[in-house]
């Protein structure tokens, strides 16, 4: 996967690298930042603790360790390889039509915030039935088992193997999320979509209570490639694998106080799959248009981002009348990755966070007329949002 931000990473990320190369834990940390640490060890622990009975004896390769890992199984063409290629590949929808069918499994490290993997397991494997498969370095990570349920199809089958699979795992990995994708909405009225999700949920539910589990961690999404929905329920996965998440919320629920924001998510760029949101409902056309705005962004980046200007031109753009260095004439110093649009009376504003990330806002008419102070409250999260990634990365 090409980073297509790669010429502002390049501007801007590099220094991010080598200070969390050189950041001590403890040292020089605020009284928040420390607390953050202090949290998050006992937290880590606990789990740790709560996990040892589990925890399977063989150590994952070191390569992999810490890694979330995100495994994609369920029926043959069910649109396991099309999910991975259009959230993570930039695919378009519509090219999946020529995706063959997976023969083995497909695994791919994301450079993101977090770097987790994704296995796309071809559909006729049954994981339980095969001897080969290493069971305990499958699930042994921390991660979400996703099963891709074709609703466009008879899903009998399928549902049936999800039972067996969840009832597998709930034994010996009770920890590890499940998430079914309902997928290939599209083109199904509503009504039938709800239909079928409850027809799904009952079965499913049914099924584990009679074997005892009455509180499995599944949870059901109606998923589609060709609209946002797929993007929404990746999100939606990975917000559950953030540690801390509530903190990270409260930033944004904080952030959108203060700067009277309508709406402000933090993305991670390269896949749009946004990480956290503020408190305030999220709805589907604000996400879009946050999404869409990122699409904006990046691609007059790619024409502009890396340009280096010439002295001369340089020299005409702080010469008269403005006679001001060209990073005072703008409102951060990062002018390339900060912009402000309008759509309709409302502006949004983007604000690179790290090479991965990015905050995304949709802020009300008057806002803007005080961009200043909006420019100055945003500077701040960002550099919690920093201090927050480089304490919980890594741990
Ligand atoms: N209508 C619709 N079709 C989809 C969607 N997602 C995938 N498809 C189609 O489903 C077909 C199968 O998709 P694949 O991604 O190859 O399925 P798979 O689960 O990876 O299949 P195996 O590799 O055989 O296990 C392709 O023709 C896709 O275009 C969707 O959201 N809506």
């Amino acid at each position: 996967m090409s980073s297509r931000l790669r010429g502002r990473d390049i501007l801007h990320g590099q220094d991010d690298d080598a200070q969390s190369s050189q950041a001590q834990p403890g040292a020089a940390l605020s009284p928040a930042q420390q607390n953050l640490t202090r949290v998050f060890e006992q937290n880590r622990h606990k789990q740790q603790k709560q996990n040892g009975a589990k925890a399977p004896e063989q150590a994952p390769e070191a390569s992999t360790k810490g890694k979330p890992r995100l495994l994609l199984m369920g029926q043959r063409r069910s649109g396991k390889s099309s999910i991975s290629s259009v959230v993570f590949h930039k695919l378009p929808p519509s090219e999946t039509l020529f995706l063959e069918s997976t023969a083995r499994i497909q695994k791919d490290s994301m450079p993101s915030f977090m770097d987790f993997q994704v296995w796309d397991f071809p559909g006729q494997i049954d994981i339980f039935e095969n001897p080969t498969f290493d069971i305990d370095a499958m699930f042994g990570e921390i991660g979400a088992l996703i099963w891709v349920i074709d609703a466009q199809d008879d899903y009998m089958e399928a549902v049936a193997r999800l039972n067996v699979t969840i009832l597998n795992l709930q034994r010996s990995y009770p920890n590890i999320k499940i998430e079914v994708f309902i997928h290939k909405v599209d083109g199904l009225s509503d009504d039938y979509k709800l239909d079928i999700q409850r027809d799904i949920t009952i079965r499913i539910q049914d099924e584990l209570s009679d074997h005892g589990f009455e509180n499995a961690p599944v949870t059901f999404h109606l998923t589609s490639i060709y609209n946002h929905s797929i993007f929404e329920a990746f999100s939606k996965v990975i917000q559950k694998l953030i540690p801390r998440l509530g903190i990270l919320e409260a930033m944004l629920t904080n952030l959108c106080r203060t700067c009277r924001f309508e709406k402000a998510y933090l993305f991670d760029v390269l896949s749009k799959i946004y990480i956290a949101t503020d408190s305030a409902p999220a709805d589907m056309a604000s996400y879009e248009i946050c999404s869409d705005y990122i699409d904006v962004i990046i691609d007059v980046t790619e024409v502009y981002g890396g340009w280096q200007r010439s002295p001369r031109y340089r020299e005409n753009l702080e010469g008269p009348p403005w006679n001001q260095k060209l990073e005072d004439q703008v409102a951060t110093n990062w002018a390339e990755s900060c912009m402000v649009l309008s759509d309709g009376n409302k502006p949004i504003m983007l604000r690179e966070v790290d090479k991965y990330l990015a905050l995304v806002a949709i802020m009300k008419e008057d806002s803007y007329d005080k961009m200043p102070l909006v420019n100055m409250n945003v500077e701040v999260v960002v550099q919690g949002l920093k201090d927050f990634f480089e304490i919980t990365k890594s741990k």
